[in-house]
């Protein structure tokens, strides 16, 4: 069954859109393809070969299980940033069964972009997850496999659950948003230095804002209520962040709400003590940090005051400058998530 996994080198290879209408959410709650099995279910694969230091061996090790479950696996590689969004966007309704995103948070980010057109329209197309990044924090917060056997398992299944992105300037994210230390932190972090240490280099990076960066203030807005000043602020999905650590326990991509992490206190010892506080899961512990929930939030800052002050993070990337809305994005996408 080798032919039933198709390798895309390059636009010119790439098969004519179209093909019979199996329906891209089976009511089921499986992913599409004929109840009979005549025909096998079709996954779009749409890989980062430059995410989390070249994992190329876990994707081969998937796409091989799945091939061997009677998928027909169709793999897109990704040649710049960008990419993966045109290509989840392009997917014709009827075409592929899933979209399945093969990379870090980064990449899975912008397929979910792509997916966001078919969702909006009413016409969601399922998205499958192989992760391959540094913190994979989407997957962690699905609670899905890392090993290739378990990930293809999850994959094969089609089993799907919803999850309620939001958004930020227009822009799509599933987990959180950020503006502050943060946002900074991934605007400047050197990929080069990711692929070598990987989240090391997010600590390193840290260390390095905490010692050269000037003190800046953020106005929140939540629900429209009066601005409220911090030193920083994230704008969770999920509960997990940054990996494993956590800011906004009570936080569910299942539920569509935001939940407003604000990190009111400004100055050097106190982002120290922050970040320690999230590290050390003591957060919740602080009498000044807070959690409030939301469905709509505004942040205003330090715009056109350089040092990078002005970057939003969602995702784990950078997706808006200041100021910010952000509220859901108002559909549910489905993920093949056990
Ligand atoms: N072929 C490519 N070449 C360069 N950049 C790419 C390519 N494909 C995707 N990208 C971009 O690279 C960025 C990082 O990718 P990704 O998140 O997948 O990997 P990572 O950085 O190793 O993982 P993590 O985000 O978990 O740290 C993303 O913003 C994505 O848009």
């Amino acid at each position: 069954m080798r032919d039933q996994i198709t390798i895309e080198t390059g636009a010119e290879d790439r098969p004519a859109a179209g093909g019979a209408a199996a329906g891209a959410a089976a009511e089921d709650g499986t992913a599409g393809g004929k109840a009979d099995g005549s025909t096998p279910r079709r996954y779009l694969v749409i890989h980062n070969p430059t995410a989390g230091g070249r994992r190329g061996r876990r994707l081969r090790a998937v796409t091989a299980r799945l091939e061997q479950a009677g998928l027909a696996v169709t793999i897109r590689p990704t040649g710049r940033r960008g990419d993966a969004e045109s290509f989840a966007r392009a997917v014709q309704p009827g075409e592929f069964d899933a979209v399945v995103a093969a990379g870090g948070d980064g990449t899975i980010n912008e397929v979910i972009n792509g997916l966001a057109v078919h969702a909006a329209a009413g016409r969601p197309m399922p998205l499958g997850i192989v992760p391959m990044g540094t913190a994979n924090v989407l997957a962690a917060e699905l609670g899905l496999p890392m090993a290739a056997e378990g990930i293809a398992a999850v994959l094969a299944d089609g089993r799907q659950r919803d999850i309620w992105p939001a958004l930020a300037n227009g822009r799509v994210f599933s987990m959180m948003a950020g503006a502050g230390l943060d946002a900074r932190v991934v605007e400047r972090v050197d990929p080069r230095v990711k692929r070598v240490i990987g989240t090391g280099a997010y600590v390193a990076e840290t260390l390095v804002q905490l010692a050269t960066r000037p003190d800046h203030r953020y106005h929140v807005s939540i629900d429209g209520g009066p601005a409220e000043e911090v030193a920083s602020v994230i704008v969770a999905k999920g509960h997990f962040y940054g990996g494993r650590f956590i800011c906004a326990p009570d936080a569910r991509l299942a539920e569509p709400l935001l939940h407003v992490c604000l990190f009111p206190r400004g100055g050097r010892l106190a982002a120290l003590r922050y970040v320690w506080g999230v590290t050390a899961g003591r957060l919740a512990r602080f009498p000044d940090y807070r959690v409030v929930t939301a469905t709509r939030v505004r942040i205003e800052g330090p715009a056109g005051e350089g040092l990078f002050a002005d970057a939003v993070q969602g995702d784990g990337d950078v997706l808006a400058r200041l100021p910010v809305e952000i509220a859901l994005a108002g559909w549910r996408l489905p993920v093949l998530a056990g």
